[in-house]
């Protein structure tokens, strides 16, 4: 087993069972691609489970049937119907910005832009979700917001056994979280299974296409047991959650400090969204699909502060990779962060905000193509990579439009890697208010 030393990977122990990091992208690739069916994703905990019990944590048919029925919630076209919600978030952030703007006069506009990215996604995905049932999925964003930190407390005491079972001040919080979320969710979820019964529902939300995906499944399949059940529904609509609030926010956050800290690369981002968006009206799909140096931009920020810092898989049977035999059990650490900045694979300037690396796309951007895995890759790639582009395309370019921005002096430069790589002491920018 000590061969795959020489491949570029290293092993350490992580309880009784072998872990081995595997950071050449070719076998990044094999390993996500999983062609002949020998990885699996590690298995969740209970605690995870509190959290989100959606496709994610799937394995096998059950993960397939999910997969196949979410799947049309984030087809483009479905998307861009929820492009009109995306831009009233947005736009209900720079509003209070220029309030802010406003009050402070002559002096700087000073922001911490972390928590507003946090609220914006979080706006967003409430109101791309549930629609117009958006406020109750706004509740469900702040507990399941609350629950995340409460998450992050116990998981350094995982070490005692049965912890979680103790009746602390913290686990009997996490449990009251987890029953509220469930009861909103519920109510939200049978009043639009109702509203579809009587054929008043709309679909151009997650949750309409989603049920109506499923209803078309079980009708396809005539029952035999093809769709998801009303509780999957609930732990898919918590998957969302947390799969956009917590990724899209530190993408859009570092963004803007990258912008800050290049300025050159900032007037360039404003001057294409004035001439291909124009100054003012919600941008649509064909305009924001034509910003090339803003998605160079956001490419770029997701290169080099990669939300998904890593991903695990275990293999479930004997197999060979890049050339070294394993066992069944064994777990494999992909490094998605390191990979991103590997001088090998990137160039000698690895470390370096260059977004002009990927004006020629992705598979031209590094020596071995393609070496981006920011979304994953293969059949379980991220579900909601568009969805999260798209948003962070049309955030971008609304904030661009109304503001310059430069990094206060109270900002610490600090990437922490806890759960997401966070910005540590948050992300305070100078804004400026712009007149076209
Ligand atoms: C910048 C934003 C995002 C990043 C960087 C990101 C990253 C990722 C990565 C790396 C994976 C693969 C995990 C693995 O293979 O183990 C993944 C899976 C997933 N993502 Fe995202 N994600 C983002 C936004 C979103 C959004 C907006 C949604 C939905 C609203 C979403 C939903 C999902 C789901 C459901 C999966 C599981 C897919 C499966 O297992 O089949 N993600 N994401």
């Amino acid at each position: 087993m000590h061969d795959c030393l020489a491949g570029k990977m290293s092993i350490t122990w992580f309880g009784p069972v072998p872990r081995v990091t595997i950071t050449k992208p070719e076998l990044v690739r094999e390993v996500l691609s999983n062609k002949f069916g020998h990885f699996e994703k590690l298995k969740f905990g209970r605690l995870q489970r509190m959290l989100h019990n959606g496709v994610g944590n799937h394995e096998g048919e059950k993960w397939a049937r999910h997969r196949r029925i979410i799947n049309p919630a984030f087809h483009l076209e479905k998307l861009k119907r929820m492009l009109p919600a995306f831009a009233a978030c947005c736009t209900e952030l720079v509003q209070r910005w220029e309030g802010l703007a406003l009050v402070a006069g002559d002096a700087p506009c000073e922001v911490d832009v972390w928590p507003d990215m946090q609220n914006l996604t979080g706006d967003v995905i409430s109101r791309a979700a549930f629609g117009s049932s958006y406020l109750e999925g706004r509740r469900v964003f702040q507990l399941q917001g609350e629950q995340l930190e409460l998450f992050l407390l116990a998981m350094t005491k995982m070490h005692i056994p049965g912890y979680l079972l103790l009746p602390t001040k913290v686990n009997r919080r996490m449990k009251q979280i987890a029953a509220e979320i469930e009861r909103v969710l519920k109510g939200i979820v049978a009043k639009r299974e109702n509203a579809m019964r009587a054929g008043e529902a709309t679909s151009d939300d997650l949750l309409g296409v989603l049920l109506e995906s499923n209803m078309a499944h079980c009708r396809d399949s005539k029952g035999a047991g093809m769709g998801i059940t009303t509780d999957d529904v609930i732990g898919e609509c918590k998957l969302f959650y947390f799969a956009d609030a917590e990724t899209t926010s530190v993408l859009l956050t570092w963004t803007m400090i990258l912008l800050c800290m290049h300025p050159e690369w900032q007037d360039r981002a404003r001057e294409e969204v004035l001439r291909v968006l124009g100054p003012t009206g919600t941008p649509d799909h064909d305009g924001l699909s034509r910003l090339k140096v803003v998605t160079m931009v956001l490419y770029e920020v997701l290169r080099l502060y990669t939300p998904v810092m890593a991903i695990h898989r275990e293999t479930y049977k004997p197999m060979e990779l890049g050339g070294v035999r394993y066992p069944a059990g064994v777990v494999l650490m992909l490094p998605l962060l390191c990979v991103h900045h590997d001088k090998e694979v990137w160039g000698a300037d690895a470390d370096k905000f260059r977004p002009e690396r990927f004006s020629e796309g992705i598979s031209k951007a590094s020596a071995d193509a393609p070496a981006f895995f920011p979304f994953g890759w293969g059949p379980r790639v991220c579900i909601g990579q568009n969805f999260a582009l798209l948003e962070a395309k049309m955030g971008l370019a609304i904030i661009l439009r109304r503001f310059s921005f430069q990094l206060s002096p109270a900002y610490m430069h600090a990437p922490f890697p806890v759960g997401m790589l966070q910005p540590q002491h948050g992300a305070q920018l100078r804004l400026k208010t712009l007149i076209h």
